[in-house]
């Protein structure tokens, strides 16, 4: 799990908000509320117009160059021909809806621990809004026994079995596209340690449950953030997911069943030297719950990421070199002024 175990450690301790019981609420309490009536309700803002994020099929011999392409343009893309089981995504999806359908004592049972950054419990980002997004999380970082073992004390292999095979494939599918990715940027993956050696790199699962809304136009399921990744891969069966297009402002996403989301997070933009966008995006909430599960792969801590130099990405560096532990720290401290930060 590495460096990302430490993302928003230091804004976790400051307090420990906890998920509402969502099921006992009618209205929305004012700690939920992130517009009132004058504001342009999330969904207003967002436009279903003819834009929409590039499908790519990996099975596809072009993939490569719209690959390269969507990341410059949109930082994000679904994946079709990607591989992974049909059966093991819908899996992952009926285990998330069996952990949050779980009673809310049992859930508490799992919390995350200050500073901690496994369990259950709000977005690491809470810390940085004074209301509380609509959502409920359980995040794995290795091994995701412990904290399942809280939920399930006599039942927790089956789900285990799924999570921990579902981030094995996920991890290879992130690696396949690194190096899809890495060739455009002129990196030889084969001189790349950690890519090789894979045991190295920083992952995270995180499972996002956001429950049924009484007042949807006035809540925020997951407040406008980038990842702290080199890559993120998501599934999810229903829309809620909106990603801000230059120009365009905030596009829902209608996931294509059986693809997956694919986005660019701030490792990449950094490596890119700014050229791949590392996309802002949220989470609108409705009447219905919606579940996702997202994979953040990053370098392991220690590796020093620097933007690379050629006549594509420019001849001179626009972020200054961090490390990933460096970064992540800096990201949990600062959240989204992390990257205006390492500005050169
Ligand atoms: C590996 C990661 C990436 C994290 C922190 C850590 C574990 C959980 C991830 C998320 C998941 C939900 C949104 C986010 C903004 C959040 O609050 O927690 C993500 C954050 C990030 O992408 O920065
Ligand atoms: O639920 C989604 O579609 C997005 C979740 C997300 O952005 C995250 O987990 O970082
Ligand atoms: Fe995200």
């Amino acid at each position: 799990m590495g460096a990302l175990a430490e993302a928003y450690k230091h804004s976790l301790l400051d307090k420990q908000p906890i998920p509402l019981d969502y099921g006992s609420v009618r209205t929305l309490p004012e700690s939920h509320i992130w517009l009132d009536q004058s504001d342009e309700s999330p969904y207003v803002a967002h436009s279903t117009g003819p834009i929409s994020p590039p499908v790519i099929d990996l099975m596809d011999p072009d993939a490569p160059r719209l690959i390269i392409q969507a990341c410059e343009t949109w930082g994000v893309f679904q994946l079709i021909g990607h591989g992974i089981p049909t059966k093991l995504m819908e899996d992952v999806e009926s285990e998330a809806e069996k952990l949050f359908g779980l009673p809310v004592d049992q859930k508490l049972k799992a919390l995350r621990s200050p500073g901690g950054g496994a369990g259950y419990g709000l977005p690491h980002i809470s810390p940085f809004f004074n209301k509380h997004m609509w959502h409920e999380g359980f995040t794995i970082m290795g091994s995701p026994i412990y904290h399942t073992r809280q939920l399930w004390p006599q039942a927790y292999q089956g789900f285990c079995e799924t999570m921990v095979d579902y981030q094995n494939q996920l991890k290879a599918l992130t690696e396949q596209l690194i190096r899809i990715i890495f060739k455009s940027l002129n990196i030889n993956s084969e001189e790349v340690d950690w890519l090789k050696d894979s045991q190295g790199s920083s992952t995270a699962l995180q499972l996002n449950s956001y429950p049924a809304c009484p007042d949807p136009t006035r809540a925020m399921g997951l407040a406008p953030h980038t990842d702290t990744s080199l890559i993120t891969i998501l599934q999810s069966k229903t829309s809620g997911l909106q990603v801000f297009k230059e120009g365009a402002g905030w596009i829902l996403v209608q996931p294509i069943p059986g693809a997956l989301i694919v986005n660019v997070g701030d490792f990449l933009h950094i490596l890119s030297n700014g050229v791949f966008t590392t996309v802002r995006h949220r989470v609108v909430v409705t009447h219905i719950q919606r579940f996702s599960a997202a994979h953040f792969y990053a370098p392991p801590g220690d590796v020093i990421v620097s933007p690379v130099m050629s006549k594509d990405f420019g001849e001179v560096p626009r972020y200054r070199s961090v490390s990933v532990k460096g970064y992540v720290e800096t990201k949990g401290k600062h959240f989204e002024k992390a990257l205006s930060l390492i500005k050169k």
